[in-house]
């Protein structure tokens, strides 16, 4: 699996010198990111793992890809509607601003959701400009699946979301089955929607 990565496209995963946002102030820039290894997991597709221990709030890998706006990802997420697609690689970052990962991204784009993900994605201001990066919330041990929250949202115009209710319903599917036991991702297992998708990007938003 080889992802193309542009750089004049994607934020970048060079170290960087990094401003902390003065209300989280814990002064860890973006350094190396950690060993991680790409593997197939039982049920949730692709997954990573740690290759080194990780500990407690260390700084793991940047969350890039492609920054586009809302339209784009409305388009995008249509085409992934088309193509039937089940994996989503979008964060929603804030108004107009989603980062994906799609076509373009790192080792991140493999993480999989948890409701008790060992990772968490942080909002930084770099140099002005918006990145995520994602800490370690717990001491993570080689070998670990390397998780975070999704916190999915739902879509916030309503409009889009009655519009692509009334064209999709595809086949059953049962997801975070594995990974999140818990009922505090509430999804429609029977129908497989737009709407589902829109549930599936990330957010981030203030
Ligand atoms: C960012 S990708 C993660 C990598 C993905 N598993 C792959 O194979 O490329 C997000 C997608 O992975 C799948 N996924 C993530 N977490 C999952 C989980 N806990 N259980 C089942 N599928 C999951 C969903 O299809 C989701 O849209």
């Amino acid at each position: 699996m080889q992802l193309k990565v542009d750089a004049s496209a994607v934020t970048t995963t060079q170290p960087v010198k990094v401003v902390v946002p003065a209300v989280k102030c814990s002064n860890k820039p973006f350094r190396r990111e950690k060993k991680i290894e790409i593997i197939k997991t039982q049920q949730c597709g692709w997954g990573a793992i740690a290759l080194e221990t990780i500990g407690k709030d260390d700084f793991v890998i940047e969350f890039v890809g492609e920054v586009i706006d809302d339209a784009m990802c409305e388009d995008r997420l249509l085409d992934m509607r088309q193509r039937r697609d089940q994996n989503f690689y979008m964060c929603k970052v804030g108004k107009d601003f989603v980062i994906d990962a799609t076509f373009k991204g790192n080792a991140c784009r493999f993480f999989n959701h948890s409701c008790q993900p060992n990772c968490r994605l942080e909002k930084w201001q770099v140099d002005g400009k918006t990145r995520l990066g994602v800490f370690a919330s717990q001491t993570i041990k080689v070998g670990m699946p390397l998780t975070y929250n999704y916190r999915y949202h739902k879509r916030e115009n309503p409009l889009s979301l009655v519009v692509y209710l009334e064209h999709i319903c595809l086949e059953p599917v049962v997801i975070f089955r594995n990974l999140c036991p818990s009922a505090d991702v509430v999804m429609d297992p029977y129908c497989y929607s737009t709407a589902f998708l829109a549930f599936q990007l990330y957010r981030l938003v203030d």
